[in-house]
């Protein structure tokens, strides 16, 4: 899978094939260090967006992810969809997690710099995470989208879409979980 394998100066692996071209890049010294390069610096805004497959949300939920919201829009325009999980109700999970792809691969578009949230990616540190945000802004792309996934986890054609692939934790996340841990991290 290729999008194991992305890494800017963040220190994650790099994929130069979805990075339009532009050639990998040894990280900089200035990584080396615990704090982002792109602390206390302005670096282009970008839009970001929150991909997640799953019903309807708890109250306690959705609070928090308002909250996070409204935090992170002081910074950059944030958004958070919601694409229904087992559109076709059926039992069989392969034919569930094909559909949730297909959902998420229509919401994906071509300038998207791609991230997904995968308990088999990348360990990040919050560090890590401000340089992804700062180097998905120095690609190119329009737009940074984070997809995750629902029950039975992302499909094969979001997980090769993905420019990068990280896991915030080496426990298994509710999407839930996943989304506000998500959040948290992108505020901080
Ligand atoms: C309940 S988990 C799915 C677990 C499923 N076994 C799988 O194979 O992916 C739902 C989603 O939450 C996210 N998630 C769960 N744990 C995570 C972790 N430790 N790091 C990053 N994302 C995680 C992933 O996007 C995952 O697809």
């Amino acid at each position: 899978m290729g999008v194991l394998s992305w890494s800017c100066s963040c220190g994650l692996n790099p994929s130069p094939s979805k990075n339009r071209g532009a050639p990998a890049r040894p990280p900089p010294p200035a990584y080396r260090g615990r704090r982002s390069k792109y602390t206390g610096q302005s670096v282009r805004k970008m839009p970001m967006r929150v991909l997640t497959v799953g019903k309807k949300r708890s109250q306690g939920t959705q609070l928090l992810v308002e909250e996070y919201k409204e935090k992170i829009g002081h910074y950059c325009d944030v958004e958070d969809s919601l694409i229904k999980s087992n559109p076709k109700l059926t039992s069989d999970v392969k034919v569930q997690i094909d559909s949730e792809d297909a959902s998420m691969m229509q919401q994906l578009k071509p300038d998207d710099f791609v991230v997904v949230l995968d308990e088999n990616g990348k360990d990040v540190m919050s560090e890590q995470i401000a340089d992804l945000i700062g180097d998905a802004g120095n690609t190119g792309s329009s737009r940074l989208t984070f997809c995750i996934g629902g029950p039975y986890g992302l499909g094969v054609q979001v997980r090769e879409r993905a420019d990068a692939a990280i896991r915030l934790s080496s426990l298994v996340l509710n999407h839930q979980v996943a989304l506000i841990v998500l959040m948290e991290q992108l505020y901080r």
